[in-house]
């Protein structure tokens, strides 16, 4: 079947459509923001919370926001990050999610459909006074690829902190594993931001907000009540933050259903921390999740 790729419209925002095979995949120009993947009937692989709202300059709960040139609280992240900030409110999860990015380059091929957007609008961060413009490649193919490149195109270093925050669809968070974590540090935000190992696979039975160090390339999802691992491979990440907000915590969050920590997990892709990207002039770093579904 032909790749079809389509601009369709979510209320107050402007959106790209893929369809390929059974795939379906929907990206906001706000934000370069990857609103919902689906593949086949049944349950999505990307979760979109059913409280969404598509409005303008309002981040969408769900999908897989782009969190740069900061991750979560600026406060707590290093202080050549922080020194890069020039305003005096700066908000979570950095500067980009609630503006337009602009779709650059649309194509697709015998196996796929690409998308690539840019952050270009040089008055949209001027508290943040840099010569980096992000970049974000989405492609559907057999899997879901997504690439936010960085280049310095300034004369001096750049630090930032960044993230893939994806949220995926799940059967029951009682049910879920991620692997690939055994045996790596974990920062514990929940209790003081203590340093921890981690201790075979992980499971979910509370609150969950830690940021995982020294990762291995590939992570996975293990859903035995919707029989599929989904599958996380990643490049110039060795950083990963796991979410999920329990009872009490969701019913403080907007757009998100008091029920819905039940049905999803955030895995995301970062570069945070110790972790941190340091752009030495005239260079680039890019940040890679390739997202797979196999069945159990
Ligand atoms: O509500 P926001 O700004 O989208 O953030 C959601 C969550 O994002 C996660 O990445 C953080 O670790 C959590 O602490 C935070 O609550």
């Amino acid at each position: 079947m032909p790749v079809d790729i389509q601009r369709i419209e979510m209320d107050q925002l402007a959106c790209w459509r893929i369809r390929h095979d059974d795939a379906e995949l929907v990206v906001a120009e706000q934000g370069a923001q990857v609103l919902s993947y689906t593949r086949g009937p049944g349950l999505p692989i990307i979760w979109l919370s059913e409280e969404a709202s598509f409005v303008r300059g309002q981040p969408v709960r769900g999908g897989v926001p782009v969190c740069w040139p900061w991750f979560g609280d600026l406060a707590r992240n290093p202080q050549a990050i922080q020194d890069g900030f020039e305003g005096s409110q700066p908000p979570a999860h950095g500067l980009v999610r609630g503006i337009d990015w602009t779709l650059k380059n649309s194509y697709s091929d015998v196996d796929g459909g690409t998308l690539e957007f840019v952050c270009a609008d040089p008055n949209a961060l001027p508290d943040w006074p840099h010569a980096v413009e992000p970049t974000l490649t989405i492609r559907l193919d057999q899997r879901l690829h997504l690439s936010l490149a960085s280049h310095n195109r300034g004369d001096t270093p750049v630090a930032l902190s960044q993230a893939l925050h994806s949220y995926f669809a799940i059967s029951d968070i009682h049910q879920v594993t991620v692997e690939g974590l055994d045996g790596r540090p974990y920062i514990e935000t929940l209790e003081g931001w203590e340093q921890r190992k981690q201790e075979g696979n992980l499971l979910f039975t509370g609150e969950t907000d830690r940021i995982y160090l020294d990762l291995p390339p590939t992570l996975s999802l293990c859903d035995t009540g919707a029989g599929r691992r989904i599958t996380l491979e990643t490049r110039g990440s060795q950083s990963a933050v796991l979410w999920n907000p329990w009872i009490e915590k969701a019913k403080r969050l907007s757009q998100f259903a008091d029920d819905a920590w039940q049905r999803m997990l955030c895995i995301e892709t970062a570069n945070v921390m110790s972790d941190m990207v340091c752009l030495e002039p005239g260079a680039s770093h890019t940040l890679s999740v390739s997202i797979g579904v196999e069945p159990l």
